[in-house]
């Protein structure tokens, strides 16, 4: 059988009192796109934060291509090829569309070395340019990206994202504030770049309806604890799951 891409054991992690998650056991494979839902409060962000380094969770053990990668920096991790969208838009508003993913790419890629004596953009113009068809953002390549859409901004911050070229990426709330032709649009590019690259996503996310059209499987978190998994079918009738968002 392959090595999951992800495996998460008996996360667990307290805020004083507060269970924020419970001891949370995974898997996922290459190339899946899982969803992550749960009603507010129920611990998805932390789950995220602690498999990303952000946090330190109390218990449990993740690994990534069965390399155990608990307590590794953000940073370090992006060298595995684990990269992240956070809820908050990461463009640089008064630079351009072009510059905020040169950019984003010298962060992955660039040494000091690179960037002191290497070529201005380190190279990175052409994947950028690239990065920028692929979005379907050509006509906006030289606007400040203050100046678009927050939907438009999204998709920049997704192209930012894929710059390092992740084998994995958890995606946190890309569908929120986004219009619904820009939504189109984004789960559309997201699903062509899953199946063009082979990228696993982890997708945090309260749209419903995108996240049960795009992803494969979904998990489902309340209260710090995965109370069902299964396909967009099985959780849409699970009672559990139905009672969990009315708050039963
Ligand atoms: N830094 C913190 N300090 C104290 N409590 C926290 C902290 N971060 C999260 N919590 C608490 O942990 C619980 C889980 O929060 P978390 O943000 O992980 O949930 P979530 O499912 O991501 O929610 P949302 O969908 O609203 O983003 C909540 O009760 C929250 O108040």
């Amino acid at each position: 059988m392959n090595t999951p891409i992800l495996s998460v054991r008996n996360i667990g992690k307290s805020f004083g009192g507060i269970r924020a998650v419970d001891g949370v056991s995974f898997e996922v494979n290459k190339g899946e796109i899982l969803g992550l839902i749960g009603p507010n409060g129920s611990g998805k962000s932390t789950l995220f934060n602690c498999i990303l380094g952000q946090l330190t969770p109390d218990a449990g053990e993740v690994t990534v291509n069965g390399k155990n990668v608990s307590g590794m920096r953000a940073s370090d991790l992006n060298k595995l090829g684990v990269g992240r969208t956070f809820q908050q838009l990461s463009v640089f508003p008064k630079m351009s569309v072009l510059d905020n993913i040169i950019l984003a790419g010298q962060e992955h890629h660039g040494t000091m070395l690179a960037r002191l004596f290497g070529p201005g953009d380190a190279g990175l113009t052409a994947e950028a340019e690239r990065m920028i068809a692929f979005f379907r953002l050509s006509h906006l390549r030289d606007t400040l990206a203050g100046s678009l859409s927050y939907g438009q901004q999204k998709l920049v911050d997704a192209a930012m994202a894929f710059m390092a070229g992740p084998r994995l990426v958890l995606l946190d709330e890309p569908a929120g504030g986004v219009n619904l032709t820009m939504l189109a649009n984004l789960k559309d590019r997201l699903v062509a770049y899953n199946a063009e690259h082979g990228t696993t996503f982890v997708v945090i996310e309260h749209n419903m309806e995108f996240v049960m059209s795009l992803c494969s499987r979904i998990i489902v978190l309340a209260e710090g604890n995965i109370i069902a998994e299964g396909t967009p079918d099985q959780i849409r009738s699970n009672q559990t799951v139905i009672d969990a968002y009315l708050g039963g």
